[in-house]
This record gives C-alpha cells, sequence and structure tokens, in this order.
C-alpha cells in the first residue's frame, strides 16, 4: 500500500478534527469527498507530513515516519498542491516551479527538463517566462499542479486542484489526472462530484474525520434513491451515504 492510515487522530485545541480515521490507498486515481469541515485538508496535510498526527499510525510509501532520514526519502517522492499556496510574485512561473524541484532534492541536471516537462502538461509552457503574480486565478492554480507533479511523485496529493479552472482545462486536467494515476497514487480532494464520476477509480467520503464510505463512483452513485437530493446519482448516492452515517 502507498498510503496506510490506522485509527488517525487529529486535534486541533480540544476539537477533535480526524477521529481513528483508517484508510488505504494504492496506484490510481482516489477521490476524496465530504462537506465543508469534515476534515479533508487536514488529513492532505498529515499524508504531505506537514502536519503531525496526534493518534494512530501513518505509513507512506512502505515506511513509518519515524525520523528525519525517512521524512527526506518520502518527500523526495511527494507532490502536494495545498488548497491554499503562497509564492513570491517575481518568481517567473519557470522559477517557481524550479524552486519545487529543488526542494524536492531532485538532481541538478535533471531540473530544467522536468521542469518544462510539468509546465507542458498544466498548459503553461507559453507563461513560463512571465511573473507570478501577473498569471490568472485558474493559471496559478495550473503553476500548483506543476510543481506538485514535477519530480514524478509515487504519492501526489491534490487539495481541490481543480477550483478556478474553466471547464476546458477541467476537462484537459481530468485526462492528466488518469495520465498520472497510472503509475502513481493520486488523492484529489473536490467539492465537484462529476470529477470524481469522470477521473477516479475510486473515492472515498469523509464526514466528522471519520472514512464513512470507500468503494468505485459507481457503488457511491448505487447507494441513492429517488428520493436522495441530488442532480445526479452520484450525487445522491453522496446525500445518502451521508443521511446514514449521521443516522
Ligand atoms: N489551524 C486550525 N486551527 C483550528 N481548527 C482548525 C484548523 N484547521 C482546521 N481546523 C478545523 O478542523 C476542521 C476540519 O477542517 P478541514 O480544513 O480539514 O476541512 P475540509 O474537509 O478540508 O473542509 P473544506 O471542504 O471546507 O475545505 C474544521 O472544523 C476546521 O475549523
Amino acid at each position: 500500500m502507498t498510503v496506510a492510515v490506522e485509527e488517525l487522530t487529529v486535534r486541533y485545541g480540544r476539537r477533535v478534527v480526524l477521529n481513528g480515521l483508517d484508510l488505504a490507498l494504492d496506484t490510481g486515481v482516489h477521490g476524496l469527498l465530504g462537506p465543508n469541515g469534515a476534515g479533508k485538508t487536514t488529513l492532505m496535510r498529515v499524508l504531505a507530513t506537514v502536519a503531525p498526527p496526534n493518534g494512530g499510525g501513518v505509513r507512506l510509501l512502505g515506511s513509518a515516519i519515524t525520523g528525519e532520514k525517512e521524512l527526506r526519502a518520502v518527500r523526495r517522492q511527494l507532490g502536494y498542491l495545498p488548497q491554499t499556496f503562497g509564492f513570491y510574485p517575481r518568481f517567473t512561473v519557470r522559477e517557481f516551479v524550479e524552486y519545487f524541484a529543488w526542494l524536492k532534492e531532485m538532481p541538478a541536471a535533471r531540473i530544467p527538463v522536468a521542469v518544462d516537462r510539468a509546465l507542458e502538461r498544466v498548459g503553461l509552457l507559453d507563461r513560463a517566462d512571465d511573473r507570478m503574480k501577473t498569471l490568472s486565478g485558474g493559471m496559478q492554480r495550473r503553476a500548483g499542479i506543476a510543481q506538485a507533479i514535477v519530480n514524478d511523485p509515487r504519492l501526489l496529493l491534490l487539495d481541490e486542484p481543480t477550483a478556478g479552472l474553466d471547464p476546458e482545462q477541467r476537462v484537459a486536467f481530468r485526462s492528466l489526472l488518469r495520465e498520472l494515476g497510472v503509475d502513481a497514487c493520486v488523492l484529489v480532494s473536490t467539492h465537484l462530484v462529476e470529477d470524481v464520476a469522470v477521473a477516479c477509480e475510486r473515492v472515498s467520503l469523509v464526514d466528522g474525520g471519520r472514512l464513512v464510505f470507500s468503494g468505485t463512483p459507481a457503488q457511491l452513485a448505487a447507494a441513492g434513491g429517488d428520493g436522495d437530493a441530488g442532480d445526479s446519482a452520484i450525487e445522491r448516492g453522496y446525500t445518502a451515504v451521508l443521511r446514514a452515517a449521521r443516522a
């Protein structure tokens, strides 16, 4: 398993945000759904080794993160697009992605080709020499996706990557996701259930800091019925699973 999480607990002060969550993920594209405040970003941050858990076990790429050595080894093979991310506004797009390649300790000789390839994959190669601050919001997010994939990560964590993308870019991004999921374990959090239906092989649903569903998009869709709120089968499944979890 690329990701093996057992009984994961995260607290902020007295508030328990992840409450004994179990999750196992292997190669492929996995969707992460859940209402606002369910704990998706918190889970992503733990998997990205940004936030330490308060309890439970986390194994990434086959190893428990027990010290600096494991941490560095995992970070070299990790890609992470945070929900919100900062950048030096005067960096060019190419410099922004190069900087992350360097942080991930990529061999210097490989960086120029890898950066151009990542920018090409998100459709930003023609803006490579523009400054980050001159890009539109959706383009900045695509630059964020480029930095996440520049090192060909084995574990790729994308927190709401399609927020702000126009329909054409969303379609292009879904096919990029499917491509990435052939070799890597990709976890994508989103509120767009159609992204999950089209681009993900498996989907996990989190509510109140717990995993309440794990299965294929078709299984989630099948959980819903005519009486459930939603405009598509998978939205009705989402509503039905949440209702059952809260009952
Ligand atoms: N730094 C923090 N300090 C205190 N509470 C926090 C902090 N970060 C998150 N929380 C709380 O943790 C809970 C889960 O937040 P999280 O951002 O993980 O949810 P989410 O599922 O990603 O939500 P959304 O869909 O709105 O992005 C929320 O109740 C939130 O208020």
